[in-house]
């Protein structure tokens, strides 16, 4: 069995708006989405998220909320994604261009959705009104979702031990 690529992707919400950031190159690129990446050897998922969210715009979030797992196949790649998604209402620093991506806010009610991964329109609406999720998405190619699985939970969970083992802290 191959193990998950672990990923983190954080969304900055305040009331009616939410920091998203368009990426301009690597995977996604063209699209609207929150700010992550890869987490690195050694680092907890969490400081992977704060760490990528302030690498990629500029922020920093110290009150990181983990709100979503989503794990993405994608057809002929044996290895899935688990995006480890978090929100946070309050930030320092002024949202600032990086090489990764543009940053802008969008209110609420004029989520780009055309412009952003195809599940994104699925489970924005559970983050957007405050709920935690969990799903699974196989996707053919980069626009085609074949087979999707989503719900909303009272708690996330996922395999902790399989994490820090990946990472080299156990
Ligand atoms: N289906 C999907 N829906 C979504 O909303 N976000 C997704 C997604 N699949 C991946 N992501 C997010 C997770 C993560 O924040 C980001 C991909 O990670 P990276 O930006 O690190 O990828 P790159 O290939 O650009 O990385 P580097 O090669 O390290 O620059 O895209």
């Amino acid at each position: 069995m191959v193990a998950n690529k672990l990923l983190t992707l954080v969304l900055i919400r305040q009331c009616n708006r939410v920091l998203l950031g368009y990426k301009k190159k690597g995977f996604g690129v063209g699209r609207w989405n929150g700010f992550g990446g890869k987490v690195e050897q050694g680092e907890t998922i969490q400081q992977a998220a704060a760490r990528e969210l302030h690498e990629e715009c500029g922020v920093e979030a110290h009150s990181l909320e983990e709100i979503g797992l989503l794990k993405f196949e994608f057809v002929g790649d044996p290895q899935w994604l688990e995006v480890h998604v978090f929100t946070a209402d309050t930030f320092k620093g002024e949202p600032t261009e990086s090489e990764e991506m543009r940053p802008q806010w969008y209110n609420i009610h004029s989520i780009p959705f055309n412009d952003m991964w195809p599940d994104d329109k699925y489970w924005f609406p559970i983050f957007l009104k405050g709920a935690k999720f969990s799903g699974y998405f196989k996707f053919e190619g980069h626009n085609n979702i074949l087979k999707t699985e989503l719900k909303e939970v009272e708690k996330l969970h996922y395999n902790d031990y399989e994490h820090f083992k990946l990472n080299g802290i156990v």
